[in-house]
């Protein structure tokens, strides 16, 4: 070591707290999942508000009177305790449903894609193996997953900036395949390029369709560009990786563009600042939910065209005391200006309140269908 070099000896110190903090968290985690054990035994539910609140606050104390603010030890413990309810959640849930040790995952689009990134994301937490199918479309994953190629298919369904992305809720109308969890991704789109330019020299960007909706208000800025549709924006990276010209840009993320060499000349370009993007995933057969993580129960179903037939059916769910988080609707094909309901809703689908919500249904609903019951991942903040 340069003793000399003040910089470098500082970064070493740092580097060497950055170790035992990676080593705590991997201890905080163990323990973690011995409290799943331990709560699996005496039937306690994972998530425990008033602990959290509790531990928060006493956190924000300490945090206090070491100079660090309050804002900054929430942010950090948020992580924290969210991966340990999400690691306690899956080491319940795979034990309830013999989860395999390795998993074939389909997803859309080459290597590097946003979806690669949500099947790495879900396989690190449920699976020791991931065997990755890279797709060309959604139906494709589907199909990957029908005919028994792949275990598990991940779709995007819904963004916070370009909202539902229908044709995965057009495909979910028709697949055998039941919904069997749920995760999000912050989507952080960048301008890649291959080599030395400028945004000035650029003609000719390349993405999915979905990135430049995100990103419209940055793109308009440039009239002069010129849009062409990928498969996906790992398609588009890879695209410009060939082309290897100074007027062509992809539209993606940073770490997928790495995997091609790409750079990124223009970061955080999308409209909204939180661009999250939420993946379902889908399996042959559907899965059992443990009644000690929050579940949510995602179904279809059609209306009759009287007047109120609608307000009738969610009348149902009031009425069993059932929070909807989602409500869209799709055209039916073949029928036209008819429309298919899709519900979100925050309750496991063996519960008795839905079971009885269900019965209601059948008899006011032309047809219903239940696409699956999951662990929620979009845990509610404390
Ligand atoms: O103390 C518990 O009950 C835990 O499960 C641990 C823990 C944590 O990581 O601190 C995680 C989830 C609960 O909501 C509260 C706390």
């Amino acid at each position: 070591m340069n003793l000399d070099n003040p910089l470098l000896i500082l970064r070493n110190q740092i580097s060497a707290i950055d170790s035992k903090l990676i080593s705590l968290l991997s201890e905080r985690r163990s323990l973690a999942e011995a409290v799943a054990h331990a709560k699996e035994k005496i039937n306690h539910p994972i998530k425990d508000k008033e602990r959290e609140r509790e531990l928060l606050a006493s956190l924000i104390e300490q945090g206090k009177e070491l100079n660090l603010d309050g804002y900054y030890v929430t942010r950090l413990f948020k992580t924290i305790i969210e991966d340990s309810v999400l690691t306690q959640q899956a080491l319940l849930q795979n034990k309830l449903n013999n989860i395999r040790q390795s998993a074939r995952i389909a997803f859309l689009g080459p290597k590097g894609s946003y979806s690669h990134i949500a099947a790495r994301q879900y396989a690190s937490r449920n699976f020791e193996h991931l065997i990755e199918y890279s797709c060309h479309n959604f139906q494709d994953i589907c199909t990957h997953v029908e005919t028994d190629q792949a275990d598990f298919a991940i779709l995007p369904i819904e963004n916070t900036s370009s909202g539902a992305i229908n044709e995965v809720y057009d495909l979910l109308q028709h697949t055998s395949l039941s919904i069997v969890g749920e995760l999000t991704i912050p989507i952080e789109h960048c301008i890649l390029v291959s080599c030395d330019t400028k945004l000035m020299n650029i003609q000719t960007v390349y993405s999915h369709p979905q990135p430049f909706q995100q990103c419209s208000q940055f793109l308009n800025s440039f009239p002069t560009w010129k849009f062409e549709y990928c498969e996906s924006t790992a398609a588009a990276m890879k695209k410009i990786s060939l082309l290897n010209s100074p007027n062509a840009a992809a539209l993606g993320s940073e770490a997928g563009g790495l995997l091609y060499s790409l750079h990124a000349l223009e970061k955080e370009i999308a409209n909204q600042q939180q661009n999250i993007t939420r993946f379902i995933v889908l399996s042959q057969k559907p899965i059992e939910v443990t009644h000690q993580i929050p579940a949510k129960t995602t179904l279809i179903m059609a209306t009759g065209q009287q007047s109120g037939a609608l307000v009738e059916a969610l009348l149902v769910f009031r009425e069993h005391n059932i929070v909807i988080t989602k409500l869209e609707s799709r055209p039916i094909n073949g029928n036209p200006w008819e429309e298919m309901f899709y519900l979100d809703v925050q309750i496991n689908v063996t519960d008795v309140a839905m079971k009885s919500a269900l019965k209601a249904l059948e008899d006011i609903t032309r047809s219903q269908k239940i696409l699956g019951c999951y662990p929620s991942e979009n845990l509610i903040p404390v």
